[in-house]
């Protein structure tokens, strides 16, 4: 409404509702951020919960306590954590290997965790500064425990900035000196408008930037965008003691997003799980060949998304890079098969490599 008055047009007020809420929620976003930022007790730090990141990739189990974690641990990896009956049992950070299609995948399991875990109750704090340096989380639940725990869980690690199975919003930000707020959008947006985004931007004390919205994003979204520092993880809800429920609740969880039904006591759908697990890691194989000669498809080179042949090179040997005269590639990051490239050009899944030195 163009005259903007709240009390005599609905449309008004549900906008004046919205813009409103809008603020409050930039207003406690900031307040969070202000609580969560100094740490407080030095204990904070250590106590076992420094683990060198090795392998691959890195997963973390994060949970409620006595949800099954240690005996998933000691079932998937070479290591023995100890599992029992009573709650609290696990009290440090304690690192296990998966060795799945050639990759080792470094799994972490951890104390259990409880509501006002972002808050620092028991050792959430630690447990969740853990979580964000995971490639992966698989959030493991007991099925006979409802959804309770699930809800809180999301909510604990949203608190602190993880963002579960959600991609970055595709908003392009940037501070300026001056010149105030420009804003612009390639899409219809229905969430957010340029006085919403204003009023949000000048509770953060921002009055000059550039905004761009490139997807129907909401002003949770845009917060999260000039707050930065947010984590974007896959994350894997895993359901375990299926053992302990009626089949139709299994199938009932086994169709919720994002979601694997498992039994550790009596070992089932722990296949499946690592199928999904290496999925969700989506990490990059790359093979390969040598001059005259077929790939080496038995012994994959695997990297995170966002490879490069020079980080291949590093894979290889330390000094390949330096000795560097070109690479042919053959596969999906390619125009043409081979095709020569340089230093910089980003590998795919499965692409076969031959490196020439000079
Ligand atoms: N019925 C059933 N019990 C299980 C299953 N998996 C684990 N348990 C039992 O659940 C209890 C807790 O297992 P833990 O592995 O210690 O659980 P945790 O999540 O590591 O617990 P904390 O370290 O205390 O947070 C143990 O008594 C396990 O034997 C399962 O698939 N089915
Ligand atoms: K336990
Ligand atoms: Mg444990």
């Amino acid at each position: 409404h163009p005259n903007f008055l709240p009390t005599s047009c609905w449309v008004c007020v549900i906008a004046a509702t919205e813009y409103h809420l809008g603020l409050l929620k930039a207003k406690l976003a900031k307040y969070r951020a202000q609580l969560l930022e100094p740490s407080k007790s030095p204990a904070a730090k250590g106590e076992g919960f420094d683990v060198m990141k090795s392998g691959d990739a890195r997963v973390a189990l994060i949970g409620f306590p006595s949800v099954g974690k240690s005996t998933f641990l000691s079932l998937m990896t070479s290591t023995a954590s100890e599992a029992a009956s009573y709650e609290f049992t696990t009290l440090t950070c304690i690192p296990g290997v998966i060795e799945y299609k050639g990759a080792n995948i470094q799994l972490l399991d951890l104390p259990g965790i409880i509501e006002g875990a972002a808050q620092g109750k028991g050792r959430g704090r630690q447990v969740i500064a853990v979580a964000r340096t995971a490639d992966v989380v698989i959030m493991m639940l007991d099925a006979t425990k409802g959804e309770v725990q699930r809800a809180l869980l999301e909510k604990e690690l949203e608190s602190v900035g993880i963002r579960l199975n959600k991609s970055k919003p595709n908003i392009y930000f940037k501070p300026k000196k001056g010149g105030g707020i420009s804003f612009n959008s390639t899409v219809t947006l229905t969430q957010c408008s340029e006085k919403l985004v204003q009023l949000i931007l000048h509770e953060y004390k921002i009055f000059n930037a550039e905004v761009l919205f490139r997807e129907d994003c909401s002003p949770d979204e845009f917060i999260d965008v000039i707050v930065g520092n947010r984590v974007y993880m896959p994350c894997l809800y895993v359901y375990n003691k299926i053992d302990q429920i009626s089949m139709e609740e299994v199938d009932r969880l086994a169709r919720r997003p994002h979601s694997v039904v498992i039994s550790c006591g009596m070992k089932l759908n722990l296949d499946y799980l690592l199928e999904k697990l290496w999925e969700y890691l989506a990490l990059t194989c790359i093979y390969t060949k040598k001059r005259g000669q077929r790939p080496d498809f038995t012994d994959a080179i695997i990297l995170r998304k966002g490879a490069s042949v020079e980080h291949v090179c590093h894979r290889i040997h330390r000094s390949l890079a330096s000795q560097f005269k070109y690479a042919l590639v053959w596969g999906t990051s390619t125009k043409y098969s081979p095709q020569r490239v340089g230093l910089t050009h980003m590998m795919e899944h499965e692409d076969v490599i031959q490196i020439v030195k000079k």
